[in-house]
């Protein structure tokens, strides 16, 4: 994993540094980037909900303004995440995608859910603490099972209402309390397209900031049963053959990655490699 970017915890009572303006999974861009002079941002009067430290970007202290509303700024504008994503800098993206998680947990937080007490930053970790009555919470994570089903040849790949047009995916799902992700990646197939599988085998793993999964891949072999959709999730879902895929998932997502590993290893091209 590249160095230019290290989470850490910083204190917002020193001077000086880097800041990134953050609602609702957008980010404030102008000519220089999505940096910006922190002491500058000080000066205007934007909505502040709350400011985090977040690490080092290329070493440099980096902090996080989280906004209640996307104010306007002169000579800047507002850019989703997913267009960050698409560009060509990894380590930006990992730090916005960071940021974009621990803004919208703690603008999440400021009230304590068990008594409505303000809830305050806890110095020392990254957790909100409730004063009142002792309450603590730390950074939403979500665990969600990635997998791709094969039968020799074909590959299962589906498509939600959501992907743009003719972008068809391996299939995916929240873990449940109480299962495990084996169990999940068995129960969500089964939900969602109706086949059974044989034991899936765990391949990788990505950190996903849309809002907050943790995405866990798989391969699983089919074992039976013919397609049935799941209406309200799933549109279409086909097997498609190695020769004649549809258009496929973001280079970046590990939905790519599972479908470019299975197609290497069949074909005996050379490995892809897994965007961190
Ligand atoms: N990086 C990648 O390659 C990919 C990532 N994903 C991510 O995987 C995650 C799960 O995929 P989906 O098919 O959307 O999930 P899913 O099949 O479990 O269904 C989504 C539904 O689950 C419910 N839900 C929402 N948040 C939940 C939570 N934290 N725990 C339990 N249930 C919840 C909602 O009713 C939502 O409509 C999403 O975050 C999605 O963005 C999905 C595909 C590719
Ligand atoms: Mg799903
Ligand atoms: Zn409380």
């Amino acid at each position: 994993m590249s160095l230019r970017w290290q989470a850490a915890l910083l204190d917002p009572l020193m001077a000086g540094g880097w800041a990134v303006v953050h609602c609702r999974q957008q980010f404030l861009l102008d000519g220089n980037g999505a940096l910006f002079p922190r002491d500058w941002l000080k000066r205007l009067d934007l909505p502040l909900l709350s400011e985090q430290g977040l690490g080092h970007f290329d070493g440099e202290p980096v902090f996080l303004f989280e906004l209640d509303f996307p104010a306007d700024v002169p000579g800047a504008r507002w850019q989703g995440l997913r267009q960050f994503m698409q560009e060509d800098d990894r380590d930006l993206f990992r730090l916005l995608g960071y940021a974009t998680q621990i803004g919208t947990w703690v603008s999440q937080h400021r009230f304590c859910g068990s008594c409505g007490s303000p809830m305050q930053a806890r110095a020392g970790e990254r957790a909100m603490y409730c004063p009142a009555c002792g309450v603590q919470h730390y950074p939403r994570l979500s665990p969600s099972m990635i997998v791709l089903v094969t039968r020799g040849d074909e590959l299962l790949l589906a498509r939600s209402p959501r992907f743009a047009p003719g972008v068809y995916s391996t299939l995916a799902g929240y873990v449940e309390p109480g299962e495990s992700v084996e169990q999940c990646v068995a129960r969500e197939v089964r939900e969602e397209v109706g086949v059974a599988i044989h034991a899936p085998q765990y391949i990788a793993s990505q950190g996903w900031p849309f809002p907050h999964s943790l995405m866990l891949g798989f391969h699983a072999e089919y074992a039976g049963g013919d397609i049935v959709l799941q209406p309200e999730e799933i549109e279409d879902a086909r097997w498609f053959a190695i020769d004649n895929l549809p258009a496929l998932p973001a280079r970046q997502s590990i939905a790519r990655y599972l479908i470019e590993l299975y197609l290497s290893r069949r074909l005996g091209h050379p490995e892809p490699v897994l965007p961190g």
